[in-house]
């Protein structure tokens, strides 16, 4: 079946090096792009290349401004993008929905996993929120305590290790996503405390989705923030374990090869609460792609 031509205007943007096309489906009509176009659109040699696509859309649920879609490089829906949705704010100001002028201003909008909150810092910084997770959610895995999994609107494996630079990330995430989490998959994070300060991380990631490293992604960096806490926790003395049920706010410094990520929550009782996910976004160009 043939499926007919026709022209779709896009936005580039990046964030710390984790890159989207932006599509905004307010502005125009035609039929969805299909996943074989999302693929092709995203390939790195015949396409646009990019990590994923976003699209806004309208109808969303009472009181957001836009609903957004991600979809991965393979051309599939994907779960939540915190680095594609802290674009699609630049993206919804640049496509005249809102203006953002001050730090006070927030934008409502609904993702896959339901609402989130956004604004602008400063120009070229941006944040969204992530919901709660329950320490229970942040579940440790096998008995060294190194490794975890967390889904906070996307699924992630945290591995740390003594040092990133020395991993394997392609071959290592592949065989993780795959053997540990079959057809679904996973994203798999290898974290390094810098010091033995757990709000100071190096990550790397394996994106499923993308099958490939990513050079910074959003809500591996929360995840990895959200474990690196709990880990150091469990690694301190009874005296600070005395204190696990207080409220403690935390906010960690997560250098991905593409640029610094800002994570802070509140541990609150053990819930993981006020999750909010900032850096830089860029745009880098528009165009128009026949598909
Ligand atoms: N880069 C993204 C993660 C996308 C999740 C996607 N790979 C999936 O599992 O569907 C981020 O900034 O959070």
């Amino acid at each position: 079946m043939s499926t007919r031509q026709h022209v779709v205007e896009f936005s580039k943007y990046e964030a710390a090096g984790n890159d989207f096309i932006a599509i905004n489906r307010l502005a125009t009509v035609g039929p969805p792009l299909t996943p074989a176009q999302l693929l092709r659109m995203c390939n790195r040699k015949t396409g646009i290349g990019a990590d994923g696509v976003i699209e806004l859309h309208g109808s969303p649920a009472p009181g957001c401004l836009y609903s957004l879609n991600y979809y991965n490089s393979d051309g599939n829906e994907g779960s939540l993008c915190g680095n594609g949705s802290r674009c699609s704010l630049a993206f919804a100001e640049r496509s005249g929905l809102v203006a953002l002028t001050s730090p006070e201003q927030e934008v409502t909008f609904e993702a896959c996993d339901g609402v989130h909150l956004g604004g602008m810092l400063a120009p070229g910084s941006y944040y969204v929120t992530i919901r709660d997770v329950e320490e229970s959610g942040v579940r440790v895995l096998g008995g060294d305590g190194d490794n975890f999994f967390v889904h906070n609107g996307s699924p992630h494996h945290v591995r740390f290790v003594d040092d990133v630079n020395d991993v394997d990330v392609v071959s290592v995430g592949r065989r993780l996503r795959w053997e540990l989490y079959g057809q679904e998959g996973a994203n798999i994070d290898f974290v390094t405390c810098q010091t033995s300060d757990p709000c100071d991380l190096d990550l790397r990631t394996y994106e499923r989705g993308v099958e490939d490293e990513t050079l910074a992604c959003g809500t591996g960096a929360t995840a990895s923030s959200m474990a690196a806490y709990l880990r150091h926790r469990s690694q301190h003395d009874t005296q600070e374990r005395a204190h696990e049920n207080s409220t403690v706010t935390t906010c960690t410094r997560v250098h991905a090869r593409g640029g610094d990520l800002i994570v802070s929550f509140i541990y609150d009782d053990g819930v993981f609460r006020d999750i909010r996910l900032c850096g830089p976004v860029n745009h880098v160009f528009d165009g128009r792609i026949v598909v």
